[in-house]
């Protein structure tokens, strides 16, 4: 038998969860509020405080961390690659650690899970379907001008085992389906998946599309040049400005989806107007992606932290389900992808990929 443990260290929260082969032993989602994040200059400065919170949840847990055969953590910033398996590596390593390397949680999580094999006799570490797995289009990648090329950075990992795990419902594959996925968390990606390849979706750490809990999503572009030059704010501040203080944090002053649902559900009607706004940019991103894919599309999937509020999701779908029927998963498939990628790579059932 195999004990695996899968790291997910998302914008808002870390997540583990330990399996024994294919059955989920144990799960846990620490969130972590916007003060807390806040005492951190640097995403990278978080590794020490959310390994040790794993590290105590698991103690707490009584679980002997040397049992473990495999740490499969989500991965982060890393050059654009294919879907699937990697072991984490020196390349890798270095690609997350490099000076200017982009900030984003999930860079850590190849890290930790290294950082913590390396502790172990004959433990692996694995990364499966990182934030940058990229199967644009090419016309996707063309921004409106020469020095601005449009990228894929989303959430792969559960946009992926979400359409599968919908096509094996409705006995499909999800290589034989047309689906718009829609992921509401910290951010928000909507991509078009044209028979089992996203051709194209939004850059939701810094590029474009809906905003979210803590990110700005694309901004009228002429005012963001003003206020850049206008000397107010730093680089490293403007850039906080588009990720972790934008979006919710940026209007009412929390990343959490669940305080702004029940403060307007209360009556407080700016946070139903910033609530409702970015269910209105989702459906309107939704509404692209259904060009994209010439109206041809199977279903709409609405999924993510975010897509357990009744009210957010009705909404969306009032505005979209001219286009297709919408299915609403929430939270997200992210662990269990984790730990069953990390399993199938011990069992050598699938290829592990290289990275360099
Ligand atoms: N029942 C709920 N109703 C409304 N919002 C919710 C609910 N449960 C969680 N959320 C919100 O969902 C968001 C977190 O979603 P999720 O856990 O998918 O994101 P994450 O993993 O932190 O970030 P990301 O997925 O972007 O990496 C938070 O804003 C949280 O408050
Ligand atoms: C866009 C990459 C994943 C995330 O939003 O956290």
């Amino acid at each position: 038998m195999y004990k695996i443990l899968a790291i997910n260290p998302g914008s808002t929260s870390t997540k583990i969860a330990i399996y024994h082969d294919d059955k989920e032993q144990f799960v846990k989602n620490i969130h972590h509020s916007n003060e807390e994040l806040a005492k951190f200059k640097r995403i990278s400065n978080q590794f020490s405080f959310r390994k040790e919170i794993i590290l105590k949840e698991l103690a707490h847990a009584g679980v002997d961390v040397k049992s473990f055969k495999a740490i499969v953590g989500r991965g982060g910033l890393i050059k654009p690659i294919s879907s699937g398996v990697y072991e984490v590596n020196d390349a890798m390593v270095k690609d997350l650690t490099r000076v200017g390397v982009k900030e984003h949680a999930s860079n850590l999580g190849a890290l930790i899970a290294m950082d913590i094999a390396n502790n172990i006799d004959n433990a692996k570490a694995y990364i499966a379907d990182p934030v940058v797995v990229d199967e644009l289009q090419e016309i996707a990648r063309i921004s409106g001008h020469v020095y601005f090329e449009r990228i894929s950075i989303f959430h792969a990992l559960n946009h992926k085992a979400v359409g599968r795990a919908y096509a094996k419902k409705i006995n499909k594959k999800y290589e034989d389906l047309n689906l718009i996925i829609a992921h509401m968390g910290g951010g928000v990606t909507v991509g078009a998946h044209k028979r089992g390849r996203v051709i194209d979706v939004n850059n939701g750490l810094d590029g474009d599309g809906p905003f979210s809990p803590e990110r700005s999503g694309g901004l009228p572009t002429g005012s963001l040049v003003q206020l850049c030059y206008s000397g107010e704010l730093t680089i490293e501040q403007m850039q906080k400005q588009l990720v972790g203080e934008g979006g919710f944090v940026s209007y009412l002053g929390t990343n959490s989806g669940l305080e702004v649902e029940n403060r307007a559900l209360d009556g407080d009607s700016e946070a139903m107007l910033i609530f409702e706004a970015m269910g209105y940019q989702t459906a309107k991103e939704i509404g692209a992606m259904s060009a994209v894919l010439k109206g041809d599309v199977d279903a709409i999937i609405i999924t993510g932290g975010l897509a357990y509020s009744k009210h957010l999701t009705k909404f969306i779908e009032e505005h979209v389900s001219h286009i297709s029927k919408v299915h609403v998963e929430p939270g997200e498939d992210e662990m269990s992808a984790l730990a069953l990628n990390g399993l199938a790579a011990l069992k050598n059932e699938v290829e592990t990929k290289v990275y360099s």
